[in-house]
């Protein structure tokens, strides 16, 4: 049992649903789906989870919030002794809904937070550590800033930007019981792809973002996807069906992130019914929003940042 040396701090970070269809480690959809964690300095180590991961975390220096906050602190020059964590997880883990992205966007956060040396937060090294740990941008970028985000590296580090999406984009997410792990998924990509697919999905990323903020009636074809998808589809036949049934019958469905969940970023109201008839046993369907903030830090009622 270790003992609390200092005020805590509550953050709440949102699940993410990256590439939508296209724009493979570029865009990112934040979700109405969380992940709730009180921090504090304390003199050791002490993890309590809630929800899900309760059973398998890790509750040592390995779990991945420890992990970025470790990394974090270093980054800001802090060598707190130790500190207590309490996390409610909402986010179903290795299913593409960012899980990891959350965590990560968590740690860091809460180093911010608690650090006595700085005010405020600098979203923009925020995000290059968290790209640094993550490996891809897209899912932290949308979990930082919320809404439909975009992200990008060039010779400054990673950028982002957050736009506001059409109010017809109502996320709805099918999550299996089954796991993949985003790196075993990573794997699978070819290092070269055909010269026609590139293009291919060039043209239908930009088109993602016309559809996603000002014509949605265009979504299934901005969501066409020729990079990704397909070279995955081996490790998860159930879901490249589940994708294939939903766009037959008029969804524009895709994998979420890596998979193995999905997304269907038009779903109105009445859809839900219909998807739950197509999806298959064991599945659940989560009706959401888009989470138009992102990240929350709270000091007892202050928003500090989002
Ligand atoms: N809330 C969490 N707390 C600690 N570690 C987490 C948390 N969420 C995810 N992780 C770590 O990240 C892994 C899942 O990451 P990943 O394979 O990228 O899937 P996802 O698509 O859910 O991000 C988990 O097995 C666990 O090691
Ligand atoms: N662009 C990444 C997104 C991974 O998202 P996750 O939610 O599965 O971690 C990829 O497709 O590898």
């Amino acid at each position: 049992m270790s003992t609390v040396m200092g005020p805590s701090v509550r953050i709440r970070v949102p699940a993410t649903s990256a590439n939508l269809g296209p724009a493979f480690d570029s865009a990112g959809l934040a979700l109405s789906l969380y992940d709730e964690l009180e921090v504090s300095v304390a003199d050791g180590l002490e993890v309590v989870v809630e929800g899900y991961g309760a059973a398998d975390l890790p509750r040592d220096e390995d779990h991945l919030v420890v992990r970025a906050f470790r990394a974090a602190c270093a980054d800001l020059g802090w060598a707190p002794p130790g500190l207590a964590l309490h996390a409610r997880n909402g986010i179903p883990q290795g299913r593409g809904l960012g899980s990891s992205a959350a965590a990560v966007i968590a740690g860091i956060l809460a180093a911010w937070a608690l650090c006595p040396a700085v005010v405020g937060v600098d979203d923009e090294r925020v995000l290059a550590l968290a790209d640094a740990i993550e490996g891809h941008p897209d899912n932290v970028a949308a979990c930082l800033l919320g809404g439909l985000t975009l992200s990008w590296s060039g010779p400054d580090g990673v950028r982002a930007t957050s736009l506001t999406v059409h109010r017809q984009v109502t996320p709805l997410v099918c999550v299996p019981t089954s796991t993949l792990s985003t790196h075993v998924a990573r794997g699978l990509l070819p290092d070269l792809v055909p010269h026609g697919d590139a293009a291919f999905n060039a043209g239908r990323s930009a088109l993602l973002v016309h559809a996603l903020t000002t014509a949605p009636t265009l979504l299934m074809e901005a969501t066409e996807d020729r990079l990704h998808q397909p070279q995955r589809a081996s490790a998860m036949p159930g879901t490249a069906a589940l994708v294939a049934d939903l766009r037959d019958a008029g969804h524009a469905a895709v994998v979420s992130g890596a998979g193995p969940g999905v997304l269907v970023v038009d779903a109105r109201p009445e859809d839900a019914a219909l998807v739950r008839t197509v999806v298959p046993e064991g599945w659940e369907v989560l009706d959401l929003a888009v989470e138009p903030a992102g990240a929350r830090i709270r000091y007892g009622d202050r928003a500090v940042s989002s």
